[in-house]
Parts: C-alpha cells; structure tokens; sequence
C-alpha cells in the first residue's frame, strides 16, 4: 500500500487551477457576451445616429431647397419689376406691381408680403410697402453698389439685422434703369429669413425638432423649434464626420444648444446667399428605436448573463460536490489504506481472472492489493506481490482448496469466516489463522489474521484445565464453584466423597441437600450476608450421608470479585470428623491441663522460642493483667518493659539453651518489694533436641524469704549480750573484706578479751558472770560508732569490724579508748566488779587472706597484748607508719 505524497506547489498550484477555472470561465463568457452585445449596440447607435444625420441632412437639404426656391423668385420678382419699371418708363410702382394675382403674385405666394422698397436715383424712397424703410437711403451699400455698378444682377446682402425692426433681413435689391439705361434707382426687396423656416412643417419634422438658417458669413441664425422662433446672432457650431455603413456625413454639433433638447443635425450648404439650411430632429426620437433595441439588446444580454451566472453557479456547486466526493472517496480510500497499513490482520485484495469460454469461469485470482503484514506473510514486499496470480504466488492455495472458497464467495455472495491451520508458508512453520473473506466486485477481499498464540493459549488451558480438574479430583479438599446466583456449576471426586452427593446432584442448588438440615439455614443465612459483605465464610458443618452418617466438615467460601462484582463463589470442604474428635480430646486434655494449672498458687506460663507468651494460668493472669493488658501473644520485653527483661534476658537464654534453672527475682513493681522464686523449664521438641520454648513456674516466697532472714538473724545474735555472735560475724567479716577488697577501703579488725574473767565467774558465780559481760557489752557498744559491727565470739571474746576508716591511728586510739573505757568498775546489781580488757588489732586492704586468717592474725596479736601483762592493746601487722603500739 502506498504513503500519501506530501502536498506540493503543484498540487497547490492545481488547486488554485480547479478554483478559478469555472469563475474565470465564467467571466471571460459574460465579458465576451457583454462585449459583443456592447459592439452590436454601439454598431446599431452608430448608425441609427448616421440614419438621424441622413434623415437630418435631407431635411436641411429641402430646406436649403425652399429657401433657395423662394430667394429665387424674389430675385425673379426683383428681376420683373426692373422690366415692367423700365418698360414703362419709371412708372411701375409697388402697389401695381403686388396687387393681388399681379406681377408679384405670380412668383411668390401672397402671404408672404414681403417688404418692398423703391429707390430714385438720388437714393430717395420713392415707394414702399409692407414694411418701413427710411425715407433717404443714398448711402445704402445696395445703393452706392447699384449706383456705381450698371450689372443687372441683383445683389442679394448677406442677412443683417435691420436697425429699427431689430430683424434679421436677407435684402435684395436690382439696378432699375431709364430708358437711356442710364441708372435710375434700385428696387429692394427685404426677406425675413424666419419664412423659410416657419414653413418647415413640410419638412416633417418630429415634435421638438428644429430647423435654421445660419449666416455663413456673421452667424446669425434663425430657427423655429415647434411654433417658437428663435433668433440668435451667435451660433457656435462645428462640423463633424458621421460615419455608417456606406460611408460618412457632415453632422452639425452646436457649441450651445439654444435649449435642453439634444438634436442631431444634418445641413446643406447655399454658397451662393452664403446660408447654411441646418435641420435637426430630436435624439430621442431620432435613436427611439435605437434606444428600444438596445433596451432589448440589455435585457436579453442580461437575462442571458443570469443564466449563465446561474448555470456557471451550478456547475460550480457540483464541481464542489463532486470534488468534495472525490476528496471524500480518496480520503475513504486513504483511510482503508490506512486502516489495511495499520492492521493486525493480513489484508489482501483478490481479483477473479476468468476464462475465454462460453460459461467465463473463474481460473484464478490476482492480487490486486495486500498490506506489508500480508507480503511479509508470503515472504516477499508488496510490490512484489502485487499483480501476481495466487497460481504463481502459491500454489499450495490451489491445492488446500482456498481457490475454490474465494470463488464460492464470489459466486453466492455470502462472506466465509472461519480458523484453519496451515504448514505451506515459506517460513515453514505451522500456523493457524483466522480468515474472512468478503465478496467484492469482481473478487473478493480477504483478512487473514495470525492466531496461532491463542490457540497455543487455548490449548495451554485446556491442558490446564485437564490439569486442574485431574488435580482437584485427587486432592484432600472437596471442591466446588457456584456462579452469582449460588447455582453450584462444579464439585470435584473428593467433594461428593465427602457429602455423599453425586455431582450430578449437587450441580444447581441441590448441593445445599449435602449439609445437615439443622446447619442449612445456618448456612443459607451466612451465604446471602457473604454476598453483602463479600467477606470469606468459615464455618464447621455437618453432612448427612444418605445411610445417615455424620461428617463433620469445615466448609469455607469465598466470592470471586471482578471489576467490584461477584461473579461466582468457590468453596472448599475439608472432613474434620478425625481431627474434630482429636481436637475435642485434646480440649478436654488441655481444660483438665488448665483447671489443674489454675488452681495452682504459683504462676505458671509457656513462653515460646520467639520469647512469646502462649499459656498462662489464672495466677499469672491475675499478676500480669493488672493494667487490664493480656500477655497472651505479646514477647516478655513487651510485657515486663526494657529494664526487667535485661535481668531476665540471661535467663531466658539460658533456658532455650535447655538448662532448667531455678532463680530468685526481686520485683518492686508493687507498693511492697517481693521476692519470687523462679524456675525455668525447657520444653524439647518431638525430636528430642530442639528447645522450642520453656515453662515458667513463679512463686511468691516474700513470706518464707522474710522468715527465712528472721532466723538467719536469730542464728547470728548472742543470746546473752545481744551482739553479733560468732557465725554473723564471720558473715560480716567475709562481707567487709569483700567491700574492702571492691572499693579499697581500709578496715580494722579487733580482737578483745576480758583479763581474768574465770575468778569473776569463780568468786562471784555465773550470774556476776554473765552480768558482767552484758555490761561489758554494752559499755563497749557505747564505745564504738555505730557503723562498726561488734560481736561476741564466745566466753569473754569480743570482736569489732570497722570498715571505712581513713587511717589506722583511728583504730589504735580506739582500741586504747577502749581499753581505759574497761579499767572502770563496773556496777552489777550492787556488786562491783573491776576487771580489764586486752586487744589485738590488724587491718585489711585487699591483702589476699581470707577471713580466718584475718582473724587469727588479729588472735595472735591479742595473745601478745595478754602475754605483755594485759589491759593493753597490740596493733598489727604494721599496715602503715601506725605500727607497734602499746597501752
Ligand atoms: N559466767 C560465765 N562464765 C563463762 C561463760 N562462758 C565461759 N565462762 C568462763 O569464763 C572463763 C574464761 O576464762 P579464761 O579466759 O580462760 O581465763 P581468764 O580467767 O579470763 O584468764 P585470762 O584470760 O588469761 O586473763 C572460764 O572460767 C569459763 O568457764 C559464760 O557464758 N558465763
């Protein structure tokens, strides 16, 4: 198919072309029509114009014919008075001469009395009539010229203006002589030139017409027009060349017309009275007919004209019509180019190549037309498709029978759509297509479109369907499909195993029949709520097989949502009557667990691997849920905050490791501080290795732990004095000496005896005795700061533990003070009793001894403090510069 070329200035060019053309031609028809109608009309206007200055000029030439017939007979007239005048010797007279049918009457017509005058020889008016002449007229130029002039013709003046009449006058005048022909006056005769042309009603001139007689010599004119004479003495006027058909004529033209009418005048010369016989005839009425042609000559050209605008009109409008057709089918065409360029689908255009014979049948096709898709399809370009016989294109088309579909499409008419396979294509591979093939005029159209994918798709979920249907039958779920309406379309092997309804009876809305009548409406309700809040269903049910067995099943569902709509459901049936029974035995298992853990004192909990809470019991629910919150899935660090799991975490570690371990925990979560004992037991996975979590047992023991102390205390005190006894003390002594051994300290530690106890005892009995030593007691806790730990070991044995002393000197003034505090008597219940006291001091620093050797130290030092006489105090080993000492 081909690319639309981009537009050119030729084509703009034709364009323009295609535009004007009709207009122009148009134009150039009226112009040529005008023109010649013009021509013909100015042709016609000439020569009626040349008929009116014909008709005008033969006019002037009868006037110039009256007027030179009647000049004539004047002169004739003069001519016979001269005669009769000089026959009768001078005595011819005007009266005789112009009575009526007289000499006059015979020459010129009666009525028209012309002036007449006769001269003497002297120049006197001698006889007149019919108009004034002055009585001397010897100086007249007709006089002088008769006078001296003895011709005997007349002198015929130019017309003048008569001075007293103010008329023109044409004068005529003959010498009149004695019978000796010597000069005996002259006889004049006057003409009014206005008679020659008050009769110009002989000369059949149209209303408004007018006639005239010009001087040729002054000018001066006179002129009738209808019953008005005009008299003038300055007609302008030219002559001018009138032409027409056999040649040209003098036409008059007046500078000034002497009114409004316009004429057209014709004239003819009289040489010899010097006149010019002018006639003229109105143009209007001259050229009338002219003008009636004309108007004809317009109208038809007019009217021919609107035709010819109406038709050249017309032709325009289907000049556009048809333009815009064409434009439109090559637009369609462009557009179907277009549209086969721009297809999917393989386009070819085929047309019928038909036999010589007598039925013309069809023996091939030719491509006429295909797309690049469709030339890449038989593996060449267009063009070089392009007018091939599919015969020598591909004869496989023969063969598989596609000849005869495009013919039979052709022949009935009717298109043929239809999928098929082929393997003949030069790219050797197996195809299947989908064609259409439409009749067109004289063959057929055919688009043919690769659809080899879908039907590998096609196949591929065919297969998978075959695949799914193969897989939902073995598997352990019963399935099935409803479509919107809850109309079941499908269940599976194991779904009619697990119900016990047969497939053909559960399709429809029989399936519901599978569900235990006392779950249906149960089941029914959930359904049509699903279908509002499309929500996925999951409920336990029951089925009731057709012998009457139970099945318990979870059944669950779920719509299928397209586009916001359902359009089906799938469900699942799951039998569950095994694991149901299970599942009940391990809840009562797990109640009768739970009733037993519950009614336990201490907390119990399982924790998991992930350090997740999953069990406690009613005690540990009522410990940990004080605030309301629930442990139960929550981690330990969630549930006992940041600080008291790093006490824990070490713990916890240690039991996912597998130890089974007991510890005491201090909490002070509460208004009181509380001790708990607890203890930590893994829990081993079925394989025997795998800590998959441990139990928690915890105990409140703040009680046992107080009395624990209180005896521990008792344990450690001097029944007698109330001090420290020997135990407590070597408790405090490890104590202190650890601390020492922490922060550095220095401590002392003294041992003291009572000198020469046994003789109290002895002489005043055990009571004295043991008085005394509470008195010593207490004199000596009286002594000592109140930090200082003081103990009695046994007997009369005394020690102190003072920790934190700056300097040992501290310690020996001490002992000393301690020492001359003793040597006072004491007062016991009224005896008196004077005793003394010897001691041994050490000190301790981080020395690496242990506690009783710390002790025997201090013992040996006191066995030398005895042995130096007593009641003094030995200091050592020396710590520092305080050594040896003595009281
Ligand atoms: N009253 C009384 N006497 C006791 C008690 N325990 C021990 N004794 C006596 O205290 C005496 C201790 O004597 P010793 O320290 O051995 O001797 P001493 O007489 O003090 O002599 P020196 O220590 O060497 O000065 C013994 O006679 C004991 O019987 C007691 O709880 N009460």
């Amino acid at each position: 198919m081909n690319t639309p070329a981009p537009p050119t200035s030729r084509s703009t060019i034709r364009r323009l072309y295609r535009l004007i053309l009709l207009p122009a031609f148009a134009v150039a028809l009226l112009a040529g029509m005008w023109a010649a109608v013009l021509y013909q009309v100015e042709q016609e206007r000439v020569s009626a114009h040349y008929e009116a200055v014909l008709h005008s000029q033969s006019l002037a030439r009868t006037l110039a014919e009256h007027t030179n017939h009647l000049l004539r007979q004047s002169d004739h007239a003069t001519q016979l008075f001269k005669l009769k005048f000089e026959e009768t010797g001078g005595k011819l007279r005007l009266t005789e001469f112009s009575r009526p049918n007289g000499l006059l009457d015979s020459l010129l017509p009666s009525k028209l009395d012309l002036p007449l005058a006769l001269v003497d020889a002297d120049g006197r008016l001698i006889d007149s009539r019919s108009g004034y002449f002055a009585p001397q007229l010897g100086q007249q130029p007709f006089f002088l010229h008769h006078a001296h002039n003895s011709s005997d013709t007349a002198l015929i003046t130019t017309p003048i203006v008569e001075p007293r009449t103010k008329k023109w006058q044409i004068q005529i005048s003959r010498r009149l002589n004695g019978h000796d022909g010597q000069f005996a006056g002259v006889v004049v005769m006057m003409i009014d030139p206005a008679t020659f042309v008050e009769d110009y009603d002989r000369l059949n001139l149209d209303p408004g017409g007018s006639v005239m007689l010009i001087s040729r010599e002054n000018g001066i004119a006179t002129a009738r027009v209808d019953e008005q004479l005009i008299i003038s003495d300055a007609i302008d006027f030219t002559a001018a060349q009138s032409g027409g058909r056999i040649g040209t004529l003098d036409e008059m033209l007046l500078a000034r017309p002497f009114d409004a009418v316009e004429r057209i005048y014709g004239y003819a010369e009289m040489p010899r009275y010097l006149l010019l016989a002018v006639a003229g005839n109105p143009l209007q009425t001259e050229m009338a007919s002219f003008e009636l042609r004309r108007e004809r000559y317009l109208v038809a050209v007019s009217l021919a004209s609107l035709v010819v605008l109406l038709f050249v009109g017309l032709l325009i409008q289907q000049a556009r019509r048809l333009r815009r057709s064409t434009l439109m089918v090559s637009e369609a065409q462009e557009m179907l180019r277009a549209a086969a360029d721009a297809s999917m689908d393989c386009v070819y255009l085929l047309k019928a190549c038909r036999l010589r014979s007598a039925d013309n049948a069809i023996a091939d096709f030719t491509l006429v037309g295909l797309n690049d898709r469709g030339a890449a399809l038989l593996g060449m370009t267009a063009d070089q498709a392009r007018g091939k016989r599919l015969q020598e294109l591909m004869p496989e088309l023969h063969t598989h029978g596609f000849i005869e579909k495009y013919k039979t499409v052709l022949q009935t008419g009717h298109p043929l759509d239809e999928e098929f396979e082929v393997d003949f294509l030069p790219s050797g591979e197996h195809y299947w297509f989908h064609h259409q093939i439409v009749p067109i005029k004289e063959g057929v159209a055919v688009t043919t479109r690769d659809i080899t994918p879908r039907k590998k798709s096609e196949l591929a979920i065919r297969k998978s369907q075959a695949e799914l249907a193969a897989v939902n039958d073995v598997s352990p779920l019963g399935l099935m499909r409803a479509d919107a309406h809850g109309q079941c379309t499908y269940v599976n092997r194991t779904f009619e195993f697990v119900t016990g309804l047969m497939r053909s009876e559960a399709l429809g809305e029989n399936w519901l029949r599978a569900i235990h009548p006392g779950d249906r409406a149960n089941l029914q309700n959930a359904l049509k709520q699903m279908a509002v809040t499309r929500l996925p269903y999951q409920d336990t049910l029951r089925c009731v097989h057709p012998d009457g067995t139970i099945v318990w099943v979870m059944f669950k569902i779920a719509a299928m949502i397209v586009d916001k709509q359902i359009y089906g459901y799938v469900g699942t049936v799951d039998d569950i009557t095994h694991v149901r029974k299970s599942v009940m035995a391990l809840r009562e298992s797990e109640a009768r667990l739970r009733t037993i853990a519950d009614s336990l004192p201490a907390m119990v909990a399982y924790i998991d691997s992930e350090e997740i809470f999953r069990f406690h019991n009613i005690a540990y629910e009522r410990e940990f849920n004080r605030t309301g919150t629930s442990v139960l899935g929550k981690s330990v660090v969630e549930t006992v905050g940041e600080a008291r799991y790093s006490y824990l975490s070490p713990y916890i570690k240690r039991a996912l490791a597998g130890e089974t371990l007991t510890f005491e925990e201090e909490d002070n979560s509460d208004t009181t501080l509380r001790t708990f004992e607890v203890v930590y037991i893994p829990q081993i996975d079925e394989d025997g290795d795998t800590v998959i979590g441990f139990h928690v047992m915890r105990q409140d023991i703040t009680a046992q732990k107080r009395e624990k102390q209180r005896l521990l205390r008792l344990s450690q005190i001097d029944a007698l004095t109330g001090l420290t006894n020997r135990a407590g003390f070597l408790q405090k002594l490890s104590d202190s000496m650890h601390a020492s051994a922490q922060n550095g300290h220095l401590m002392a530690v003294m041992y003291m005896d009572i000198d020469r106890f046994k003789p109290v005892n002895d002489t005043y009995g055990h009571s004295i005795g043991d008085a005394l030593l509470r008195a010593f007691s207490t004199r000596l806790t009286h002594t000592m700061r109140a930090s200082d730990t003081i103990a009695r070991l046994g007997g009369d044995e005394f020690t102190i533990i003072m920790e934190r002393i700056n300097r040992s000197e501290d310690a020996t003034a001490l002992a000393a003070k301690i020492v001359t505090a003793m040597q006072a008597p004491f007062d016991l219940d009224g005896t008196i009793v004077s005793i003394s006291a010897s001691i041994g001091l050490t000190f301790y620093r981080n020395e690496d001894i242990t506690p009783a050797e710390l002790l025997h130290q201090a013992d040996l030092l006191l066995y030398q403090a005895k042995q130096n006489g007593r009641n003094t105090f030995r200091a050592g080993p020396p710590h520092d510069a305080a050594s040896g000492y003595a009281a």
